[in-house]
């Protein structure tokens, strides 16, 4: 019987051999199934060079849709403000203003962003310390605030719902004084730009960019007084006698390498979007071009100078607010020059951070005024830059040429 057992519980050689030989083949199939894997994954990023760039560029989705969506609540807030008389407007200490409705679209986006991505930091170009010495204006931007919601429940619970408190409100505004930077996600916000504009009746937008290690990529910009109609003219988008007409409000979002859209305003969900691009431009002297309306902000006779360099015989299109980058990237003006009033001043990031991304992404350039990329990582401000040169990415070299020649750099 000892025999037998032993016999049997020991394996011959070719049993041995039999089972070599089979985990062999197991592993040879194995090591084959995974080299086929792996080139048949090479092969699909050769076919599609952006593949990994979209599983990438994908995971801003998010961002863009929440800030699309904040953008969109915080305008219901600004264009109830711009149609009433008094605007709760108080000078600030560099004498520019500010009023109800900068502090209140604050309030609105940085608690939107607060609930969505507490962990990213936020640089706004508001905060709340005068308020808190002033109850009433305080008061009545909480009165203003605490009923701005979108139509739709869900859209707005998104958002986070309506501000707990006054205090809160206050709190929330003071939550944009990141110092900015060239790590980590921040967030850059120009509640209303072209305040202005805003106050003169003219263009005005509400600006929001997501910065990632010190590179913006998301912009989302409303602006509640531009013609939804992409094709509308220029001129068509300059004045105040177009607020009230129902045929304007737009909301303008890009991801880095997604692309730019454009949709109508509404006070509800995000209406359907469709992409916008610059214009092509064969000929430079045929080319729109536009600056601000504020002669403090930059330098009109040196902009005009330029368009006179260029061929340019039109005279340019004076628009307030980031409105001027929304309007060439959407091929209704092709050139945006800001050539600098003071040689100190520096820019901020949130009067570029969003428009920045949506002109590029839309087939445009910009640079400062020396053929520099602006550079989001130094701070709150533009300061390794001066002035600012937008346009269609081919004719960029000729515009920056045409504006070292005007300043003499
Ligand atoms: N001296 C100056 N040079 C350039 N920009 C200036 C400036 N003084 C103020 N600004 C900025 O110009 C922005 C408006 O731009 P524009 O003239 O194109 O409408 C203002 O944004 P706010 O209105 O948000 O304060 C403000 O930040
Ligand atoms: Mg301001
Ligand atoms: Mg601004
Ligand atoms: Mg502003």
């Amino acid at each position: 019987m000892k025999h037998t057992t032993a016999h049997r519980t020991d394996p011959s050689p070719r049993s041995y051999l039999f089972r070599f030989v089979s985990r062999l083949l197991i592993c040879s199939t194995l090591i084959l199934a995974l080299s086929v894997a792996l080139k048949s994954r090479s092969r699909l990023s050769l076919l599609l060079p952006h593949f990994s760039t979209k599983v990438e560029t994908m995971a801003y989705q998010q961002e863009r849709f929440i800030a699309e969506l904040a953008v969109q609540r915080a305008c219901l807030l600004t264009q109830k403000v711009f149609f009433e008389k008094a605007k709760g407007t108080v000078s600030k200490d560099d004498k520019s203003p500010v009023t109800i409705g900068d502090f209140g679209a604050q309030a609105l986006i940085i608690s939107a962003i607060r609930k969505n991505f507490p962990n990213d930091e936020i640089v706004a170009e508001e905060e709340a310390s005068s308020l808190r010495e002033d109850k009433d204006l305080s008061a009545e931007i909480w009165r203003l605030v605490k009923d701005i919601k979108l139509d739709d429940e869900e859209s707005d619970n998104i958002l986070g719902g309506p501000l707990a408190s006054e205090q809160s409100m206050l709190d929330i505004i003071d939550n944009g004084n990141s110092a900015g930077g060239a790590s980590g996600r921040i967030w850059a916000l120009d509640p209303i730009d072209g305040t202005k504009g805003f106050l003169r009746g003219g263009q005005y937008a509400v600006c929001l960019g997501l910065m990632v290690d010190g590179d913006v990529k998301v912009g989302a910009i409303g602006t509640p007084n531009l013609p939804v109609d992409d094709a509308a003219s220029l001129d068509a988008s300059t004045g105040a006698q177009q607020a009230a007409t129902t045929a304007n409000g737009v909301l303008f979002s890009a991801v880095l390498g997604e692309g730019a859209t454009s949709r109508p305003l509404t006070s509800s969900t995000l209406a359907a979007s469709k992409p916008i691009s610059m214009r092509p431009v064969s000929n430079i002297s045929d080319a729109v071009f536009c600056e601000g309306v504020e002669a403090a902000h930059s330098a009109q006779g040196d902009n005009a100078a330029v368009a006179q360099l260029l061929g340019i015989t039109a005279p340019s299109v004076r628009l307030d607010s980031q409105a001027k980058y929304c309007s060439i990237a959407r091929g209704a003006g092709d050139i945006y020059l800001r050539l600098p009033v003071k040689k100190d001043y520096q820019e901020k990031i949130w009067d570029h951070a969003a428009g920045d991304l949506l002109v590029r992404e839309a087939g445009g350039q910009v640079t400062d005024i020396y053929g520099n990329r602006l550079d989001f990582s130094k701070g709150r401000t533009l300061a390794a830059n001066k002035g600012v040169v937008a346009s269609p990415k081919a004719h960029q070299d000729a515009v920056v040429g045409a504006v070292k020649s005007v300043l003499k750099l």
